[in-house]
């Protein structure tokens, strides 16, 4: 029996509802694959802060470091909004993320066939929409100095080193080599410096894979083009705040943010997590689809090189999907019963082991 140690932070919000369910998941597809999981938790966000006054702690780096993956759910919440900024849940993922030197988040948004009228775009536009976002994770103006604040006046910096841009772009060119060949690098780069050179260096490294055809968009164009024709992409490589807010896009295009998984990779230990927050809104409702959290285990498994195990969450994921079982999020697309959070999590669990 093979044994791995998993690192879990549930976090703030819908966090523990969803993670309760990508664990019960993974123990039941453990049963069947012979595959054993202890699972150590970790806090973050806003539970990290109300606990020890930290949304980072040490313990938390430390014990991510010493696991051979970390499931994570979301952080934030109304209640730190207030707080500083160093001590609200967002700064702590980005100090974690950052020290785990996670700087590649894959985020594959694939449409489900039994779902391909659960999107607001016509169904000939969406069937068939198979692409995958690799967004630059700890550069960036989520990360640059100088940033500052007064009454009078407010500032960030967008700023990509040659290293930070050579590292993702290669993680982008392979992953293209796995799937279609294509990668359309997505930027700013009629505006923004930063941009021009993200651009001359995603061609320097595009040399070095040349069965992978390259082009360029800008980024108003492509959030305009995702709705337009998704099926044209297959990778696209761009920056943090391009990548998260395309990305989030992108889910609507499958259907629901609560569908998107995500993995983090890049340093000693990947991490693997939902692409959408806290939801607020529905949290403690039993309301949050937990999908997105159980794709997020299934890439963790990949990741582990468990494939088989991989394979069996997807496919009963598509087997409930097909018997019609939804989340209140897809309650109106071909739904045959609207089941909550945690049925949903059982249903998979149970067709895990067909
Ligand atoms: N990785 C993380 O932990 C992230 C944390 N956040 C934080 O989350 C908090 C809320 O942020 P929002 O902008 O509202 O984004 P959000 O992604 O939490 O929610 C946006 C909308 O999508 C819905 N939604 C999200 N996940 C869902 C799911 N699994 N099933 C059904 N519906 C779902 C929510 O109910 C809400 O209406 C903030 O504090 C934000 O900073 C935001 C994005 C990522
Ligand atoms: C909350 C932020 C730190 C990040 C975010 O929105 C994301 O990673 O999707
Ligand atoms: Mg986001």
């Amino acid at each position: 029996m093979k044994t791995y140690n998993i690192a879990v932070i549930k976090g703030d919000g819908i966090g523990p509802e969803i993670v309760n369910e990508a664990i019960k998941v993974l123990n039941s597809v453990g049963v069947v694959e012979n595959i054993k999981f202890n699972y150590k938790e970790y806090l973050l966000g806003g539970a990290a802060y109300d606990a020890v006054g930290d949304p980072c702690p040490d313990e938390t780096i430390k014990g991510c470091l010493e696991s051979d993956a970390v499931l994570f759910g979301s952080i934030g919440g109304y209640k730190w909004e207030s707080l500083p900024k160093e001590k609200r849940p967002e700064s702590g993922l980005l100090k974690l993320r950052k020290e785990l030197g996670l700087f590649a988040n894959i985020r594959p948004a694939i449409i489900f066939d039994e779902l391909v009228n659960a999107s607001t775009l016509k169904p000939e536009i969406i069937k068939g929409v198979d692409l995958v976002v690799v967004r630059e994770l700890t550069g960036g103006i989520y990360f640059g100095e100088p940033r500052y604040k007064d009454k009078e006046k407010a500032y960030n910096t967008m700023i990509y080193t040659r290293e930070e841009v050579e590292r993702i772009a290669h993680v982008a060119f392979k992953e293209a080599m796995k799937r279609n060949k294509k990668v359309t690098s997505i930027d700013k780069a009629n505006v923004l410096e930063v941009s021009e050179f993200w651009r001359e260096i995603v061609e320097e490294i595009a040399k070095e894979y040349p069965e992978v055809e390259l082009n360029h968009m800008y980024v108003d164009n492509a959030a305009m083009q995702l709705i337009r024709n998704p099926k044209q992409f297959d990778v696209i490589l761009t920056g943090n705040i391009f990548g998260d807010i395309l990305s989030d896009e992108a889910s609507m295009i499958v259907g629901s943010i609560g569908l998107l998984p995500s993995a983090s990779i890049g340093g000693r230990v990947g991490l693997f997590e939902p692409i959408h927050g806290s939801a607020p809104d529905i949290a403690g409702e039993q309301k949050a689809n937990p999908i997105a959290t159980i794709l997020s285990a299934a890439m963790m498994l990949e990741y582990l090189n468990e494939l088989n195990a991989a394979k069996r969450i997807k496919d009963a994921i598509k087997k409930v999907l097909a018997l019609g079982y939804r989340t209140p999020d897809l309650a109106e697309f071909d739904a045959k019963e609207v089941v909550n959070t945690s049925k949903m999590g059982d249903l998979i669990a149970k067709y895990v082991k067909d």
